[in-house]
C-alpha cells in the first residue's frame, strides 16, 4: 500500500488562484514536476523565488554560504507575538550568540540526563491510552499532548498536568485556533507594505503563554540563585554564559526561547510520531518486528536505545515521507547564480523536506514506505545527499538528538503495549499546517496487546521487509 500523498496541482494557474490553492494548503498548491526538478523558479509581482532540489545548491545555501541566505526579517511575522525574538526568528550577531548559549544544552552527552523523563512522558502516555483502548482515536491530540509533556519534563521537570504547563498547552490550542496565518503560509514573506494584523485574540492568547512562560523562567531563576535547581534543560540554558561575551540570556530573552522549544518541540515531534503510527498500522510485517524488538526490554534503559535500529528505522523513513517541516525559507542577501540562472538579492530560496524526500532522481520507490531501505547502500547515499527532516549546515535543528530519542522511546512504550489498527473509511490527508498533519486528523483503532503473548524476536533479518 503507497502512503497517502497530497494530490499535485493540475497544470498552470493564475497568480491569484495560486495565492489562493497556497493558503489553502502548500503541498497541493504545487505541481507535480517539483518530484523530478532540480529547481523550478517562480515569479510574482512582490518576489522572486525559486525551490532548489539539487543536492548542491542545498549544500551551497545551507552549510557553504549560509550568510548569503539568512532568513527573511519578514518570515514568520505571524509568530511574533509568541516567539520574540527567539532564535527561530533571529539572524546575525543575535542568532549567533544565542545558539552559543542554548546548543551545549542539547550535545549528545546531555541525551542520556533528558532520557528519564522522556521515558515517563512515555509511560504516561501509554496509560492515558488505556481509557481509549478499544476505540477509534485520532491520535494527532494524542501524539501532542506525549510531545509536550515532553518538553514540559526535559525543560522545567513538570509533567503537563502540572497547572502552568497545562495552561501553556491550552492556550497554544487557542492561539492556534485564533491565528490562521499560524501556518505554513507565514514562512512566507508578505509585501513590506502589507500592514500585520492580529486580531486580539491572538495577542492575548500570545500574552498568556508568554506570561505563564514567564513565572516558570522567574520561578526557575529563584531556585538557580538558591542552589537547589534541578539539573535539566532550564537549568542548564539560564546557567550557560555565552563563552564569548560571558552573558547569560535575560529573563525576557529565555521566555522567547522556551516559546520555541514548546512550539518547535512539541508540534514537530507529534506530527511525526502520528504519521509514524499511521504507517505501521497500514503495514503490519513492520509493526510487529517493531513490536518485537522492543519486547526484549521489560523497563527501556539509555544503553538499549542503540539496540533498537528497527525502531530507529522505522522513525527515520517516517520522517522522510512525511517531514514535519515540510519546507523551509531564506532570503539572498548577495546575489548568486543557480543553474545558470541569476539569483537577485531579495529573492526568496524555498528548501522542500517534502520534495526533495521523494524525489523521484535521488530516491529508488521514492512514495514507497521501507525502512529497509536505511541499511542499504542506495538508502545510505541518499541520505547523505537528499535527507533533512532537521535541516543541515549551522542552523540544524538543535533539538534533532533529542528528536530522535523522543520519538524511539515514544514508539517503544506504546508499541509494546498496543497494536495499531487503520481505522476502515479514515484515511487520512496530508496537508502543510505549521507541520505536516492530516486534514481530518489521524484516526486509529489501539488494540492492547496479550503481555504473555508478545511476538518473539523475529530470526529474519529487518531487510526481508524492505526487499523488493
Ligand atoms: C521530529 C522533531 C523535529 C523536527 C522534524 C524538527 C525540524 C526542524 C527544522 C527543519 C528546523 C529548521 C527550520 C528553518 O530553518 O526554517 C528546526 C529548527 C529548530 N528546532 Fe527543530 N525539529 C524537531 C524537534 C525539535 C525539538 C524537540 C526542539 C527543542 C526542544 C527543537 C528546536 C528547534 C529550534 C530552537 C530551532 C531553530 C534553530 C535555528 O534557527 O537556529 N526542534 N527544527
Amino acid at each position: 500500500m503507497t502512503p497517502p500523498k497530497p494530490p499535485a496541482r493540475e497544470g498552470a494557474v493564475s497568480l491569484w488562484r495560486y495565492a489562493r490553492l497556497f493558503r489553502a494548503d502548500i503541498l497541493s498548491a504545487q505541481p507535480a514536476r517539483l518530484y523530478r526538478a532540480w529547481m523550478a523558479e517562480f515569479r510574482t509581482p512582490f518576489f522572486r523565488s525559486f525551490l532548489i532540489n539539487q543536492p548542491e545548491l542545498v549544500k551551497r545555501v545551507l552549510k557553504e554560504r549560509p550568510g548569503a541566505f539568512p532568513k527573511s526579517a519578514r518570515v514568520g511575522e505571524g509568530l511574533r507575538p509568541l516567539l520574540g525574538n527567539s532564535v527561530f526568528l533571529s539572524n546575525g550577531a543575535t542568532w549567533e550568540r544565542q545558539r552559543r548559549i542554548i546548543d551545549p544544552a542539547f550535545e549528545g552527552g546531555r541525551l542520556r540526563v533528558q532520557f528519564p523523563a522522556m521515558r515517563d512522558a512515555a509511560q504516561a502516555c501509554v496509560a492515558r491510552l488505556e481509557a481509549v483502548a478499544g476505540t477509534e482515536v485520532e491520535i494527532e491530540a494524542e501524539t501532542s499532548h506525549a510531545a509536550a509533556d515532553v518538553i514540559f519534563r526535559t525543560l522545567f521537570s513538570i509533567p503537563i498536568e502540572h497547572a502552568q504547563a497545562g495552561a501553556v498547552f491550552d492556550q497554544f490550542r487557542v492561539y492556534q485556533r485564533a491565528q490562521p496565518v499560524l501556518n505554513l503560509a507565514a514562512l512566507l514573506p508578505v509585501p513590506r507594505w502589507m500592514p500585520r494584523y492580529f486580531p486580539r485574540r491572538v495577542r492575548r492568547a500570545g500574552r498568556a503563554i508568554r506570561g505563564l512562560i514567564r513565572t516558570l523562567v522567574e520561578e526557575r531563576l529563584r531556585a538557580i540563585e538558591a542552589g537547589v535547581a534541578p539539573d535539566d534543560l532550564a537549568t542548564r540554558i539560564m546557567t550557560t554564559r555565552d563563552p564569548v561575551s560571558g552573558e547569560t540570556f535575560d529573563v525576557e530573552e529565555m521566555v522567547d526561547q522556551v516559546a520555541i522549544f514548546f512550539l518547535a518541540g512539541h508540534e514537530t515531534s507529534a506530527s511525526a510520531l502520528a504519521w509514524t503510527l499511521y504507517l505501521l498500522a497500514t503495514h503490519e510485517d513492520w509493526q510487529e518486528a517493531v513490536a518485537a524488538e522492543v519486547a526484549s526490554a521489560q523497563e527501556l534503559s539509555f544503553a538499549d536505545l542503540s539496540r533498537l535500529v528497527l525502531t530507529r528505522d522505522v522513525f527515520r523513513e517516517a520522517l522522510r515521507l512525511y517531514p514535519p517541516v515540510p519546507m523551509m525559507v531564506r532570503e539572498a542577501v548577495e546575489r548568486d547564480v543557480f543553474r545558470g540562472r541569476v539569483v537577485p538579492v531579495g529573492a526568496q530560496i524555498v528548501l522542500s523536506p517534502w520534495h526533495l524526500h521523494r524525489h523521484e532522481r535521488l530516491w529508488p520507490d521514492p512514495d514507497a514506505f521501507d525502512p529497509g531501505r536505511w541499511q542499504s547502500e542506495a538508502g545510505r547515499l541518499a541520505q547523505r545527499e537528499a535527507y533533512m527532516p532537521f535541516s543541515a549546515g549551522p542552523r540544524v535543528c538543535p533539538g534533532a538528538g533529542f528528536a530522535m530519542i523522543e520519538g524511539v522511546v515514544l514508539l517503544a512504550e506504546i508499541l509494546r503495549r498496543y497494536r495499531v489498527e487503520p481505522v476502515v473509511g479514515r484515511v487520512p490527508e496530508p496537508v502543510a499546517h505549521l507541520t505536516v498533519r492530516s486534514r481530518t486528523g489521524i484516526w486509529l483503532r489501539l488494540v492492547q496487546r496479550d503481555q504473555g503473548a508478545l511476538p518473539p524476536r523475529l530470526a529474519a533479518p529487518p531487510e526481508v521487509f524492505g526487499a523488493r
